[in-house]
């Protein structure tokens, strides 16, 4: 990222996360968005229509492209905002773009960012807690924003992270730096783990977590997820599990109350999951350190079911 007078970014696998992004930033950048042929044909057609907590409106002045010989040589950072489950195809398809950049990961789970360091040196780590919908084609839906962004360094140059802080902090986002984006990243997939695949099965918003039939079942997910983060050496900034479930409760649940997470439209769409880099991860973590894990087992099951019989 040579200059932040017009910074280039490239966005690969825009949809929900990635066109609101794109729709922010394009005000403080030059924005290529790689993304399917249907949103590319409308915002060419007529700009990208964002509606929500980012703004409303119609936003000209993003390049969409559908493959990486429409991206310019002059790229200063990528940010990927593609499903978990497309990051190694979209790094492949893309490869020759990343090499020699700085590239971000907003996505939830564990391990894309692992995956992306085999692609270029410059990793920075990233979080987003804001509930982001498509639309339409072209068209994006920006509702409930429950914390700032986190960006922090995940290997290479130091310095990236704070560049693109900079970037996303003038196009209006809330951001903040985060010296440790490893367990950055647990504790977001923290709400993930608690809410997604239930949403997701249960065809229910967010605030079906704090029903009396589920509660103790997040409740289970979140349990296990504390012992077997302790024993990755992982540190969450709630001391206990009780701790983070009690700001769950109060505070994530209802902020997201009414809104529909991301692994909910996975399912509709009869698309595959992230389920594997979330209730799966821990699972499969459990069982190497011999923790039980009953309560993510069981989840991550009746999703991998869930996507082997679309309703
Ligand atoms: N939605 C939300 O509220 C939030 C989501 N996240 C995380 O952000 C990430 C993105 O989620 P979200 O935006 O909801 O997902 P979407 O499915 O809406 O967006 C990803 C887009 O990438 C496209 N894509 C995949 N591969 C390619 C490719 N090779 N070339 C071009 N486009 C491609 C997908 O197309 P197709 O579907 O056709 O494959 C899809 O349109 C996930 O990790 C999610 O967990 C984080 C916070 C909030
Ligand atoms: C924060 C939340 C729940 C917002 O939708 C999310 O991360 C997701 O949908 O995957």
């Amino acid at each position: 990222m040579k200059s932040l007078q017009h910074p280039v970014i490239l966005i690969l696998g825009a949809g929900a996360v990635g066109l609101s992004l794109a729709g922010k930033l394009t005000t403080v950048a030059r924005v290529y968005a790689a993304c399917r042929a249907a949103h590319a044909a409308a915002i060419r057609e007529r700009g990208l229509i964002m509606e929500g907590v980012w703004g409303d409106g119609t936003v000209g002045g993003i390049t969409p492209v559908t493959g990486p010989d429409e991206v310019p040589p002059a790229v200063d950072a990528v940010v990927i905002t593609a499903k978990g489950t497309d990051t190694r195809a979209i790094c492949e398809e893309y490869a020759g773009v990343i090499r020699g950049r700085p590239m971000a990961s907003l996505q939830n789970g564990i391990g894309n960012e692992e995956i992306i360091a085999e692609y270029t040196d410059t990793v920075i780590g990233g979080t987003v807690t804001t509930n982001f919908s498509v639309a339409g084609p072209g068209r994006v839906r920006v509702q409930s924003e429950s914390a700032p962004m986190h960006l922090g360094a995940w290997s290479g140059d130091g310095g990236a992270p704070g560049r693109l802080i900079e970037i996303v902090r003038s196009a209006g986002i809330p951001v903040e730096a985060d010296d440790d984006i490893r367990s950055g990243k647990w504790t977001k997939a923290l709400l993930n783990i608690a809410v997604n695949p239930l949403c997701a099965l249960l065809l229910a918003p967010v605030g079906v977590a704090a029903d009396e039939n589920i509660r103790e079942i997040v409740v289970g997910l979140i349990r296990e997820t504390y012992a077997v983060a302790d024993a990755e050496g992982v540190r969450l900034p709630w001391a206990t599990a009780d701790d983070y479930l009690a700001h769950l409760f109060s505070v994530q649940v209802p902020d997201f109350a009414a809104v529909y997470p991301s692994m909910y439209y996975d399912l509709r769409r009869g698309r595959r999951t992230e389920i594997d880099l979330l209730n799966g991860y821990v699972a499969r973590l459990g069982k190497r350190h011999g923790i039980p894990t009953p309560h993510n087992r069981c989840i991550a099951g009746l999703v991998r079911y869930a996507e082997a019989h679309p309703r």
